[in-house]
């Protein structure tokens, strides 16, 4: 059976992840590869819709609702853009998945409580689709935060957490880049442009690519 290869794209607020994302969708289709981009939470329909509830709607959730909504879009996400796209052989590009689960919810919210990282594991489980790699994308906290004023998006949710929130989810980051040192690839992304970030990338998906 044909199947395609799934990236990921990680990293808190202001890294770059959709700046490589918009850069891979560029540059990789020159290599003849067939790639998709997408992003959590959304990417499909329903999925985008849930993406509104969970970064500005008005009424925070408890941890666990919060954590069965981030897979709710995620099954959908899964089932209509993600394994399709896949068994028809694609490259697909996720800004975001599962490890942005356990960084923010397991380890931000719970600072890492075994019965949340074990509930974040058995949806995992269900879901049927596990990034065949990662990309950890790392900056200094005050360097994205100068880059996300400059931005000037909408502030969401968990941009506007305490900076002890947003330390615990770096080091959740880390913890799961030990825990999967074969999937995970960390790159910096400040003091390099975006294009040396890219490369670096490009680099590393068709050396997987290679490999089969
Ligand atoms: N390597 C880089 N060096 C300097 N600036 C960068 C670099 N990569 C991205 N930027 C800039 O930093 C800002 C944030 O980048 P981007 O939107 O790609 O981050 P992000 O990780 O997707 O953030 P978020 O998770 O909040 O959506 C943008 O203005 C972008 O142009
Ligand atoms: C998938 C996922 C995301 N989040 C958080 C992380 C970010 O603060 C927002 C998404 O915003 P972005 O500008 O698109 O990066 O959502 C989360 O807490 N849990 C998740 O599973």
């Amino acid at each position: 059976m044909v199947r395609g290869l799934f990236v990921t794209l990680e990293g808190g607020e202001g890294v770059g992840k959709s700046t490589q994302l918009r850069l891979l969708n560029s540059v990789l289709p020159s290599y003849g590869l067939d790639v998709l981009t997408t992003r959590e939470p959304g990417g499909s329909p329903g999925a985008e819709e849930l993406r509104q509830v969970l970064l500005f709607g008005q009424s925070p959730l408890s941890l666990r609702s919060e954590i069965l909504t981030h897979f709710a879009a995620r099954f959908d996400h899964v089932d209509q853009v993600i394994a399709p796209a896949l068994a028809a052989g694609k490259v697909v590009i996720c800004d975001r998945f599962t490890d942005s689960t356990l960084a923010y919810q397991a380890y931000g919210r719970a600072d890492g409580a075994s019965e949340i990282l074990s509930l974040v594991a058995r949806l995992q489980e269900q879901l049927g689709a596990d990034p065949d790699l990662t990309f950890l994308l790392e900056a200094p906290r005050e360097v994205a935060r100068v880059r996300l004023a400059a931005r000037g998006a909408p502030v969401d949710r968990y941009e506007l957490s305490d900076e002890g929130f947003h330390a615990r989810v770096l080091a959740g980051f880390q913890q799961i880049a030990s825990d999967n040192p074969d999937r995970v690839k960390r790159i910096g992304t400040s003091g390099q442009s975006p294009e040396e970030v890219n490369s670096l990338i490009v680099k590393a998906i068709l050396s997987r690519l290679q490999q089969g």
